[in-house]
């Protein structure tokens, strides 16, 4: 089958003063030996600035050993971000842009920003990305726990509950509607934003919405471990849920409610989420999933999780499996068939995947620069033996071969099939708006 497109990651990303642990180099090769062949990391830009943020992310990527492209982030607004967006589409193969509408006074932007950036994007033909928490009520959630006296990680669920999660997703989902341009959330963990996703999309409404492997997978069980460390690994915003809400998310993937899955991998060690031990708002958020690498037995990773928990158990089929890890990725990015696909031209990452053979998820028996797995201990079938990217075997007999800087930026093109019709909607919205000025005109 295809090789895995992971849509979300953060590679050697910036945080709290410090930076998620894996770089392009170790976060990929890990990645290869799980079956993934590329991936899309969020560049963040340097105060504010698009272009050098993405000088920032070349530099970073120098050293890759796997595919991978680009999203923006926008954290700012004005006429040279506004220009530098169009740079970079037309002239850096970038074709979306993330707007958090949480982490306030960091990365947060208001409403009004939010409005802009849409507009932006679709007059660039580029797919806008949203991180949907209400960021201010978040902030106040905080004050609340900290009020309260609770520090801990587990403060970091109890401050932003679904439902924050839920408004941001339909503020965003009904402001896309307004500007008529498609909507693509990140990271949802929710029945909350779920339920939003697919109330819109049953009305014709473009979203897509990208659940990831610990929401799909883990319950907010482990935030309550009694130890700082365990607990403090679990800590990713928006949060791992209440158990429930993964199931949910599962059964929107097997019904084609949600389309795609990715990662979020964004990896501190314990060293790094202690600098939170005191107040849960100072540690580092993300959890890891790309890959393990490999010493002793095969580790886990998110294609072989998402294999066991959705084909395993029978919710879908491996021609699903292929869809939501790897084509309809290709697809909304607008690198199909180039990738996603195992046809005559496209590139050869292709996987050979053993559905009989077993993995097993533990910290002992991996080599990579984390101390810590939120999946230790999960079981499940379903191995990938063999991965081949770009026709070059780099990972067999769980042995792997992969060579820095053979990794290519693959250049994403704007106006993918999720834009198909849109003028012809807008056109339609316009003809509706010249009625009542014609009236309005007769009567004056
Ligand atoms: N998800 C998370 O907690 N960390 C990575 C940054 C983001 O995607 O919000
Ligand atoms: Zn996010
Ligand atoms: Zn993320």
């Amino acid at each position: 089958m295809p090789g895995g497109i992971d849509p979300h990651t953060h590679l050697a990303m910036e945080a709290l003063r410090t930076e998620s642990i894996d770089d392009f180099f170790s976060g990929q090769a890990a990645a290869l030996a799980g079956g993934t062949t590329m991936h899309i990391d969020f560049v963040i830009p340097v105060n504010g600035s698009l272009s050098a943020g993405f000088k920032a992310y070349e530099r970073k990527a120098k050293n890759s050993c796997m595919d991978y492209g680009f999203h923006m982030t926008i954290t700012k607004w004005d006429e040279v971000v506004a220009e530098e967006m169009e740079i970079m589409v037309k002239e850096k193969g970038i074709n979306s842009f993330k707007f958090f509408m949480a982490y306030k006074g960091i990365l947060m932007v208001n409403d009004e920003l939010l409005l802009e950036g849409f507009k932006r994007c679709k007059s660039l033909g580029a797919l806008a990305m949203v991180h949907a928490e209400n960021g201010d009520a978040v902030f106040e959630g905080q004050k609340r726990m900290i009020e309260l006296g609770i520090t801990g990680p587990e403060g970091h669920a109890l401050s932003r509950p679904p439902v924050l999660e839920g408004e941001a997703t339909s503020r965003a989902i009904r402001l896309a509607s307004f500007v008529n341009v498609p909507l693509y959330v990140v990271h949802l963990m929710s029945i909350d934003a779920m339920e939003e996703i697919a109330k819109a999309r049953k009305s014709g409404q473009r979203v897509i919405g990208e659940p990831v492997v610990s929401g799909l997978i883990l319950d907010d069980s482990g935030l309550w471990a009694p130890d700082f460390v365990t607990a403090a690994k679990y800590v990713m915003s928006p949060p791992i849920r209440a158990s429930g809400h993964n199931k949910a998310l599962q059964a929107a993937l097997s019904s084609g409610v949600l389309q795609l899955v990715g990662t979020d991998h964004c990896a501190f060690t314990s060293t790094q989420k202690s600098f939170g031990i005191d107040d849960f708002r100072k540690i580092p958020n993300g959890v890891n999933a790309i890959h393990f690498l490999i010493l002793l037995m095969m580790e886990k990773q998110w294609m072989h999780l998402v294999w066991h928990t959705m084909v395993e158990s029978g919710k879908i089929s491996p021609t699903n499996y292929v869809r939501l890890t790897s084509t309809e990725c290709a697809r909304i990015f607008n690198i199909y068939p180039r990738k996603g696909a195992t046809l005559a031209g496209s590139d050869a990452d292709i996987i050979i995947l053993d559905p009989n053979s077993s993995f097993e998820i533990t910290t002992r028996s991996h080599h990579s620069r984390l101390d810590t797995n939120v999946f230790e201990g999960m079981k499940g079938k379903g191995k990938v033996e063999v991965t081949i990217a770009g026709g070059r075997i780099v990972w067999e007999n769980d042995q792997l071969k992969v060579v820095p800087g053979s990794g290519k930026y693959i250049e994403m093109p704007p106006f993918s099939y999720l834009f198909d019709g849109i003028e012809k909607a807008d056109a339609k919205y316009l003809s509706s708006l010249h009625a009542p000025v014609k009236r309005f005109n007769s009567a004056t």
